[in-house]
């Protein structure tokens, strides 16, 4: 990258050292090998591109890295720290934040408290605080000294913090509204949403969890031409915020348009890795995906 490029944009990451780190992964699911021996790593401030045939292992590897799964075997380190085998929510803790193929949003919930919901996530207060902030209570109890007076001077210190927090939540949520050009959507049912709306709003999501790894599971799913070049466009903008990004996607031409590098699954194996222009001519891919259609 250019030192020019680096000074226009001080927020942009440079591609460095080790982020993520697929060491000999394996899955098994009874007598279903999704993932056998995968290995891999991602650099920070990159843009990787995971890509095979339906069924190679893509959304497992995923899970294995986010606790959904536990590997059968191979270890799984992200920025320093082992996370195979971590609970889902210290793994988001650490810095990894995924959107899903199949959106999962509350529904019921604005867009603006969708994503509130993820900032709260990184915060002392919850969901339920997220629905009913005035019902919210102070934490230190505890230090309750009998005296009524305390109590009460106890109560508005606490309702002031959390009152403070939760309009950081609301601002923050609102600039990730802002950043992914849907904050005009900010007071609507997420259920009411255009479909495209909706993916971006799960990408906000999962922003708001400051992650250092963003991972998307196919984002381009059911996009327009328009959209696709507008995802584009807002992939390598989140990159130069400063997350890395791990994208899952069978839409070629955006792969091949976005990413830095791509690693390429068929069967659970790892067949093939490097920059778009090598992945395109290589032969292992080539005959892994013919007569595989794209869904362009
Ligand atoms: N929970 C599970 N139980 C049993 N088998 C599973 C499970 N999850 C995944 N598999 C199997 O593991 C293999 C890899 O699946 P995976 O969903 O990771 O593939 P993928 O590359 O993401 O495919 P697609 O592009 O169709 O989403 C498949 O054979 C799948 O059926």
């Amino acid at each position: 990258m250019s030192e020019q490029m680096l000074l226009a944009d001080p927020a942009r990451t440079e591609v460095g050292d080790t982020l993520l780190h697929m060491e000999n992964v394996t899955m098994r699911f009874g007598g279903v090998v999704a993932l056998d021996g995968v290995d891999f790593a991602l650099r920070r401030g990159e843009i990787l591109g995971l890509i095979g045939p339906n069924g190679a292992g893509k959304t497992t590897c995923f899970n294995a890295m986010t606790g959904v799964y536990t590997p059968t075997s191979g270890r799984i380190t992200f920025d320093g720290q082992k996370v195979s085998g971590r609970k889902r929510h210290r793994i988001t803790q650490l810095g990894i934040a995924r959107t899903f193929q199949n959106i999962r949003l509350f529904p019921e919930l604005t867009a603006l408290e969708n994503v509130m919901v993820g900032v709260d996530s990184r915060h002392h207060t919850s969901v339920p605080g997220t629905l009913f902030p005035v019902w919210r209570t102070p934490r230190r109890q505890d230090e309750f000294t009998g005296d009524p007076r305390w109590h009460g001077l106890q109560r508005l210190v606490g309702i002031s913090r959390f009152a403070r927090e939760e309009r950081r939540a609301r601002e923050t949520a609102y600039d990730l509204l802002r950043f992914v050009g849907i904050e005009k959507r900010a007071g609507e049912a997420a259920r009411n949403l255009p479909y495209g709306d909706q993916r971006r709003l799960e990408i906000a999501r999962a922003l708001a969890t400051d992650p250092k790894l963003l991972c998307l599971d196919e984002p381009a799913a059911g996009f327009n031409p328009a959209e696709k070049e507008r995802l584009l466009e807002l992939i390598r903008a989140i990159r130069d915020r400063g997350p890395s990004v791990l994208v899952i996607e069978h839409d070629m031409r955006l792969v091949m348009g976005v990413t830095d590098r791509i690693v390429v699954l068929e069967f659970g194996r790892k067949i093939a890795e490097g920059t778009p222009a090598e992945i395109r001519e290589d032969p292992a891919v080539i005959a892994a995906y013919l007569g595989v259609p794209d869904d362009e």
